[in-house]
């Protein structure tokens, strides 16, 4: 099987040269050393810093086995490898909680992809599986389909899937829980009762296993692998190859943040700039691959605040995280992109 046959057919055009289509080049940013925290010896000094001026920093001594990580980027590649088709049709036919998304990263809860409005021509050279991880746990074993007898040899696989995933989730919830109360430190934050659980709900949390397909040199001077974009989660990690692409926004520049061997990479996201009182930011980034020879595989986690929990925030009106949620959709299909918190500031023209 050739790789283009795992790709969906909506980006074989792209990745083969033939006729890639016709968008602005997008130059590639200049490389930049981001702040460093060492999650063993966390300095709350650096840790401030590095959020009010950067809104992302890399994370060292995490715990996270480095055997955990390599076995979950195996098994990840091994099934987004398969045909097209055949993704489709496992994640379909395990009924499973995950779910097998292509061409687009906005997806509504269940893990469906959103129709787009405006813009929605701007295909997104990346394909990925989507993972609630509440609902990995209470899955005992994925349920094993009857559908047809090719799905049998790729179950086990599947299988070892989720229990991996199942893993990494908890190493990285225990990061996510220890950097947002180290976090809220630094903002004298109240988090007395159950508001820390309100404000970063660990059954929120959710787990996206991306591919960015390989593309002609032509197609990659062209493709962006991820748009424009700011997180709507509280925090963000992310785990990535060696391969590179991530780009973030700083002042009014585009840097290239390099890939560094087994450490994380934490963004906050738009609920932590709120809760912050925009003291913090959430960092606007894309993927913008560097090496088109290569695919990208990345594993990124998102943890958001419970739906119900109102954001007090005095530069924004009050709202819930579904508030938040059900604006950001409605932007999405009828404007085909994310406007985020401007809708929330009565100072924002965006303002709703
Ligand atoms: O794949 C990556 O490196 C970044 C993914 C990302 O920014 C996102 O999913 O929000
Ligand atoms: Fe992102």
């Amino acid at each position: 099987m050739s790789i283009s046959e795992s790709y969906p057919p909506a980006f074989r055009r792209v990745t083969n040269d033939e006729n890639p289509p016709a968008t602005p080049v997008i130059v590639q940013g200049k490389d930049i050393n981001i702040p460093v925290i060492d999650l063993e010896r966390l300095d709350k000094e650096i840790l401030r810093e590095a959020c009010k001026e950067w809104g992302i920093f890399r994370l060292e001594n995490h715990g996270v086995p480095l055997a955990l990580t390599s076995r979950l980027q195996e098994i990840s590649e091994s099934l987004l490898s398969l045909p097209f088709e055949k993704k489709r049709e496992l994640f379909a036919a395990v009924k499973s909680p995950l779910s097998y998304f292509w061409g687009t990263p906005a997806l509504n809860r269940s893990g469906d992809a959103l129709k787009r409005g405006a813009q929605a021509s701007n295909l997104t050279m990346l394909e990925g599986f989507n993972v609630p991880l509440s609902s990995l746990s209470s899955l005992s074993k994925l349920p094993t389909s009857t559908c047809c007898d090719d799905d049998a040899q790729e179950e086990p696989k599947l299988e070892s899937f989720r229990v991996l995933m199942e893993e990494y989730g908890k190493h990285i919830t225990r990061i996510a829980v220890s950097l947002f109360e180290a976090i809220a430190q630094t903002l004298n934050l109240e988090l007395s009762g159950n508001r820390r659980s309100e404000y970063l709900s660990e059954s929120t949390g959710l787990i996206r296993v991306y591919r960015y397909p390989q593309s002609s040199e032509e197609a990659a001077r062209e493709a962006l692998g991820m748009e424009v974009h700011t997180d709507s989660s509280v925090i963000s990690i992310l785990r990535e190859d060696e391969s590179g692409g991530l780009e973030i926004m700083k002042g009014e520049e585009w840097f290239c943040v390099k890939p560094v061997a087994n450490t994380l990479i934490v963004n906050l996201g738009d609920m932590m700039q709120a809760i912050s009182d925009d003291e913090y930011k959430s960092v606007t980034h894309r993927v913008k691959k560097r090496n088109r020879k290569t695919e990208r595989h990345s594993v990124c986690y998102f943890v958001f605040p419970k739906r119900d929990c109102v954001i007090k925030s005095s530069n924004y009106k009050l709202f819930t995280y579904s508030d938040f949620e059900a604006q950001v959709q409605a932007d999405v299909q009828s404007l085909g992109t994310k406007i985020g918190l401007p809708r929330f500031n009565p100072n924002s023209p965006l303002f709703l």
